[in-house]
């Protein structure tokens, strides 16, 4: 299993065993607007941070961000697997660049 599996194992663990003094917890508690508001801010850490900030500070935000996303997945009923799968489709599927439009020359 890697780290991110190991992630996911326990956001998983969290939501169907809540516990006391856990972030997961707490963003369970919350509910499903308070998730999405964090992957939204996460998101917008993640901008900033490219933009201004050292190679550590924007691999920190970028755990952040992958991590709330996580949780959002756990809160939708959406694994890993269901990922993977399209993440293998579009691997099968490469130079997806669409042509060019063609240039509008009726009005
Ligand atoms: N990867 C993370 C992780 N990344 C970020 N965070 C938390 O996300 C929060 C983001 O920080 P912010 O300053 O934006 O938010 P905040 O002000 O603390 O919280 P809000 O008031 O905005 O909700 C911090 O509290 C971080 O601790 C995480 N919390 C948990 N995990 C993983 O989840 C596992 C279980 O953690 P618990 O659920 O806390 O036991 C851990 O072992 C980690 O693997």
């Amino acid at each position: 299993m890697n780290e991110l599996e190991e992630m996911y194992q326990t956001i998983l663990d969290r939501k169907a065993n809540p516990e006391e003094g856990s972030y997961t917890t707490y963003l369970f508690e919350k509910g499903e607007e308070k998730i999405l508001k964090k992957v939204g801010e996460e998101c917008t850490e993640v901008i900033i941070a490219a933009l201004h900030q050292t190679k550590a500070d924007q691999v920190n935000e970028i755990n952040d961000l992958l991590y709330h996303v996580l949780v959002l997945m756990a809160e939708k009923g959406i694994t890993l697997e269901d990922v993977n799968k399209v993440v293998a489709q579009r691997n099968a599927k490469t130079h997806n660049l669409k042509p060019e439009r063609k240039p509008i020359t009726r009005y």
